[in-house]
């Protein structure tokens, strides 16, 4: 198949791209000055002149819970603005696969874990990235009806958890939990640090994938697009408390201190453990340990430091 991946520079991008399963295709992976998508008519002009068979939409503004607090408005526009416009255009250009990515962060506050897909807008969301799930939401939803009304088009979302890995982001200002732990330990462990800092009290609980298992789960998901669901979460199906994702990243760095928590900082929803058992049925999980996946994360993060 052609398929035109947006947000190739990206983590799921980068990630996408050096699976194995990529070279069975002819990928289209334009940087973001060939493919400015908050231009309609550039990226409808772009999808024009590719008319890909499939396109994978991984481009976003997408940060941890202080990058989303810290910009609710442009975690709203750019997200909700990127979307319409790769899915518009590819309708417009008759493309009729289409797999959107949307977040864990789409499901009510509140709901009960683990999470169905059909819990999605069944309650208030979480404040400190309702931005960022709003405009997931809406995406994902213009799939939705799009697919339910012209024959020609299957436009599908995938729901990831958390993800980390290869090509994460380390700074601070963006970082999710697990990128920010292992610049931590690692600063600890080199500056002789005898102690690490946990937002919160290191009680509330997430999920979190080794980005290039969610990588094979995409391209597993893109030979049977025909039994994808409408939508579909996409997690490890099990979860850790924040305190318990710090140790696991003290022992795999080889750093022994205290931990103290700051009580101050923000800690958002206080579980949100995907349902697996739509993702299990199709027959796909995920591979990779949470340690063998801090392993890398953190060999990466040495070699982009040198
Ligand atoms: N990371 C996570 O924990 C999770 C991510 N997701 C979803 O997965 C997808 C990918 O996330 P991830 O790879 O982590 O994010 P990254 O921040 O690593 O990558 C974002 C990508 O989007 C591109 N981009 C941003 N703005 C524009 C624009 N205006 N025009 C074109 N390209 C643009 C970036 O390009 P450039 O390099 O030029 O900035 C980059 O390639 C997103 O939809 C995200 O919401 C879902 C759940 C969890
Ligand atoms: C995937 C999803 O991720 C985001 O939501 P989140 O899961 O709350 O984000 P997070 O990974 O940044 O934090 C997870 C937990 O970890 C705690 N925590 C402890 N210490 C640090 C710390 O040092 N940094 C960070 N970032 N968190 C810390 C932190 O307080 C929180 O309780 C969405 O905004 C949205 O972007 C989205 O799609």
């Amino acid at each position: 198949m052609k398929i035109l991946i947006t947000g190739g520079s990206g983590m799921v991008g980068k990630n996408l791209i050096e699976h194995a399963a990529a070279k069975q295709h002819e990928l289209v992976v334009p940087s973001r000055e060939e493919l400015d998508l908050l231009s309609y008519e550039k990226t409808s002009d772009l999808v024009k002149a590719h008319t890909p068979d499939l396109i994978i939409h991984c481009a976003g503004q997408v940060g941890g819970i202080h990058a989303n607090i810290a910009d609710p408005a442009g975690f709203l526009v750019n997200n909700l603005d990127m979307g319409r416009n790769i899915v518009l255009s590819a309708q417009a250009a008759g493309v009729s696969k289409l797999l959107n990515l949307g977040s864990s962060c789409m499901y009510p506050r509140l709901a009960e874990n683990p999470l169905r897909e059909e819990q999605v807008l069944t309650g208030e969301l979480e404040p400190t990235n309702e931005g960022y799930a709003l405009a997931k939401i809406t995406v994902a939803r213009l799939c939705s009806y799009l697919s339910a009304t012209k024959p020609n088009l299957h436009y599908k979302t995938l729901m990831p958890c958390n993800l980390f890995g290869k090509h994460d982001k380390f700074d601070p200002k963006v970082s999710h939990l697990l990128p920010a732990i292992v610049k931590k330990m690692h600063d600890a462990k080199t500056q002789g640090l005898d102690s690490v800092e946990i937002w919160g009290d290191g009680t509330v609980r997430r999920e979190f994938m080794f980005a290039s298992d969610m990588a094979d789960g995409t391209w597993y998901m893109v030979d049977r697009f025909e039994r994808l669901p409408d939508m579909m979460n996409l997690g490890v199906g099990h979860d850790y408390s924040i305190n318990e994702y710090y140790e696991a990243a003290a022992k795999v760095i080889g750093w022994k201190g205290k931990f103290t928590h700051d009580l101050s900082k923000p800690v958002g929803m206080k579980q949100k453990l995907l349902s697996v058992s739509r993702q299990t049925e199709l027959g796909w999980a995920p591979k990779t340990s949470l340690e063998e996946g801090i392993q890398q994360t953190y060999q990466f993060f040495l070699d982009s430091q040198s």
